[in-house]
Formats: structure tokens, sequence, C-alpha cells
């Protein structure tokens, strides 16, 4: 047991108090967890683009003030009453796509979409619908479940889980959400091995979905991203082709040339962007009659996606996936161990590092077009 156990812990979080604010490092409250809560010190945490997107106002979700933060590692500090999957001095990965094994979604079978605690997470608080995080008495809202730009954060029991203690936490935090993203939307694609792929948009998520098409022997990987900068990762990471789709002749549509390309389109393709235009032109560019796109990205208020019905009457498939589809208590801790094993690339996405002091510095970092993760060291 703690000595912090039962008290409520003061520490640095990273706030961001608006829409389109920086983020301000400030002294939090946070209390002790209730009953089927833990408290985790947080030691690193990644920073991804959907953590961008709600403190930009994208969010049609998004709450303030907030503090962010979904990618994270840390140690479990307390327990609430009737925890039981996991226990202090754990080393653990929190997750925002919950899984409490009872629900509707949990138990069909079908889906990784956990409807536990997913109404209380949307509106920022606790499953008892009140926040554990304040400042001078005034209640901050938490993020996706995990908020782990906190130097403590407190989650639902179904919304943690251990890995291996061996794993570096700087590194594995990313499998919080990034890497496992794409790692899942592949692997959990029947048909991938020996078929075409494409995959638009090469930052992490894209790189993820790269490296796993390659891993699981896909015939062909087509990178596609306007920052050419992004070729020699896109290749470092299993790519066999790249395309600039601003550089191909003025008039001609990435989709159109992918079809051409490819004898009549691809097998699978992903949107790695969250640009409703991307996601199209990768549904366009599946090969008729069977071809399957998938969305990744997240795209911000408002934004909807079209194509004509014809494109779907013909055979294509459009579908999304979140967190890869991955049931995270019963998936992470292999995924760890795949990583530790060599099997699963993590290191290699790192390209930042940052300091809680600095973290919204690495939000900038995000922006400069060679950044693929940044890593912030909580402590
Ligand atoms: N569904 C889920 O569960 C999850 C979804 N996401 C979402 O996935 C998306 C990707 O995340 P992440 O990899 O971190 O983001 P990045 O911004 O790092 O990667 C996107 C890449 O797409 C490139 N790009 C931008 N516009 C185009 C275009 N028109 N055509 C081709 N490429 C383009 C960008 O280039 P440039 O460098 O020039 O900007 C960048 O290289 C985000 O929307 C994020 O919110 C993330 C995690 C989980
Ligand atoms: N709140 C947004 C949608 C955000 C979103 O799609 N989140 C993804 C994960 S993105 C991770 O980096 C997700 O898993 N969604 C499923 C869910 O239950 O939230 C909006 O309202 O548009
Ligand atoms: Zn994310
Ligand atoms: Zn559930």
């Amino acid at each position: 047991m703690s000595d912090t156990a039962g008290k409520t812990i003061k520490c640095k979080a990273a706030v961001c108090w608006g829409a389109g604010e920086p983020l301000k490092i400030e002294e939090v409250e946070v209390a002790p967890p209730q009953a089927h809560e833990v408290r985790i010190r947080i030691l690193h945490t990644g920073i991804c683009h959907t953590d961008e997107y709600t403190r930009s106002g994208k969010d049609p979700e998004g709450l303030f003030p907030v503090i962010l933060g979904h990618e994270g590692g840390g140690i479990v500090e307390s327990v609430g009453e009737g925890v039981t999957g996991v226990k202090v001095g754990d080393h653990v990965i929190p997750l925002y796509t919950a899984e409490c094994r009872e629900c509707k979604f949990c138990k069909s079978g079908k889906t990784n979409l956990c409807g536990k605690v997913r109404a209380t997470q949307g509106k920022g608080l606790m499953p008892d619908n009140t926040s554990r995080f304040s400042i001078n008495g005034q209640p901050i809202h938490h993020f996706m479940g995990t908020s782990t730009f906190s130097q403590y954060t407190v989650v639902a029991d179904v919304s943690v889980v251990a890995v291996n203690p061996q794993a570096p936490l700087d590194k594995v935090c990313l499998l919080g959400c990034g890497i496992t993203t794409a790692w899942g939307a592949v692997v959990k694609q029947p048909g991938i091995t020996g078929s075409t792929v494409a995959v638009f948009g090469c930052g992490a998520i894209g790189l993820g979905a790269i490296a796993t098409s390659s891993l699981v022997k896909a015939s062909r990987v087509i990178a596609v991203d306007t920052n050419s900068d992004k070729e020699s990762w896109a290749r470092k990471f299993g790519a066999t082709d790249f395309i600039n789709p601003a550089k191909l002749p003025e008039g001609q549509k990435i989709q159109d040339y992918l079809v051409e390309l490819t004898d009549g389109g691809l097998d699978y393709t992903f949107d790695c962007t969250g640009n409703v235009h991307v996601m199209r032109a990768a549904l366009e560019a599946c090969h008729k009659g069977w071809g399957i796109s998938t969305i990744i990205g997240v795209a911000a208020a408002g934004q909807e996606i079209s194509t004509r019905p014809f494109q779907l009457v013909t055979g294509r498939t459009w579908r999304g996936s979140a967190f890869g589809g991955v049931k995270g208590r019963t998936e992470l801790p292999g995924l760890v161990d795949d990583y530790l094993a060599g099997k699963v690339k993590v290191d290699e996405y790192v390209t930042h590092h940052r300091t809680l002091a600095d973290i919204y510095e690495g939000f900038h970092d995000m922006h400069s077009g060679n950044c693929i993760r940044c890593v912030v060291d909580m402590q």
C-alpha cells in the first residue's frame, strides 16, 4: 500500500482551458480512486493527433477545461474497492477503449467498442458522473477516460491493463493508441496476405498500417502522402511504392492513378489522414467487386464523407476502425510481449522527446512534418 493511498494527490498536469488554447502546466488535485477505479502515476505519454484535434476545437465531443492525453504508460499508485484486474505497482497502459467483458458490445464478439463507461467518458467524467481532477475546487474534465497529460490520473478499472514490467514505458506507452490502432486495423482485416494495399497518410498510424501490411506479407504496399519527406519513412516501414498525389499531372486524381497502376484498383486501402476527400479517394481506389477501404483517420466536426453509391453497388466496401478493433485488456499484454520479442516495431516511431514542462512544444513538433511520435517524460 502506498502512503498516498486514500489521499488527494497534488501534482502537475497540462490543462487546456478552452478550444484552441495552448496547454498550461498547472498544479491539480487528483482525488483518490473510488470503487472500481484505479489511480496511476503516469511516467510517459505520447502525443496523438487526436489530442490536437480536441485541443483545436474540431472535436464535437470536446469539453473544457480538460486534461488531454490517451497514449500513456505508468504504475498503479492505488486502487478503489472491488478492483481485481490490476494491483498497486503494476506497470499499466490506460485504455481509451474500455473492455468490461459484460456489456452487450463486449459479449457480441463483433466489436471492441465497450459500452460500460463510454457515455460518461464522452462527458469528461468518471462513471459516477463526477471528476477526480480539480484546481482550487474547480472540476477539470477527464479526456477519453485516460487523461495521461497528468502526473497522476484516475481511470475506470475496465479502462486499464497491466503489461510486462520488463517493457520500457517510454516506448510501450505508444501502444496505448497509434501503433496498436494501425496494427489491429490490418491484422484483424482478413485477406491482406498476398493482396495489394494502399495506405493514405504516412504519420504514425499510416506507417503502422504499412509495417503491419508488410509483416503479414501483402504483395504490394503503396504509400500515399502529400509530404515527399515521408517517402523514406514509408519505405523503411515496408512500403514497396510511394506516391505524392500533389505531384501527379494537373487534373489527375490519385484514385484514377492508382486504379490504372494496379490493373483495376487495390484489394485494401486505409485512410490514415482524417481528411474526408482522402477517404473518398481511398474508397474509389479500391478494386471493383471486392476492394475494402478502412477509415482510421478522425474527421473534424461537420465533415461528412461522400461518394457515388455506385461505388458500393459495384462491390467496394467502406468501413471504419477504432483502436484497431483491439480489445485492450485481452490483447495488449500480448502485443507488448510481441514488441519485446522484436516482432512489432515501436522504438522506430519515436522522433521527438519532451518533458511535461514543454509538452505544448510537442504539439508544435507534430505540425513540423518530421515528427512521427513525440514521447513526453511526465516526471
Ligand atoms: N480510429 C482510431 O482509432 C484512431 C485514429 N487516429 C487518427 O488517425 C489520423 C492519423 O494520425 P497520425 O498518423 O498521428 O497523423 P499525422 O498527421 O502524423 O499523419 C497524417 C499524414 O497524412 C499526410 N497527409 C495530409 N494530407 C494528405 C493528403 N491529402 N493525402 C495524403 N496524405 C496526406 C500528412 O502529411 P503532413 O506531414 O504534410 O501533414 C501526414 O504525413 C488522425 O486523424 C488521428 O486523429 C489516431 C489514432 C487512433
Ligand atoms: N470524439 C470524436 C471522435 C473521436 C474518435 O473517433 N476517436 C477514436 C479514437 S481516436 C484516437 O486517437 C475512437 O476510438 N472512437 C470510438 C469512440 O468510441 O470514441 C467525435 O465525436 O467525432
Ligand atoms: Zn490517439
Ligand atoms: Zn463492455
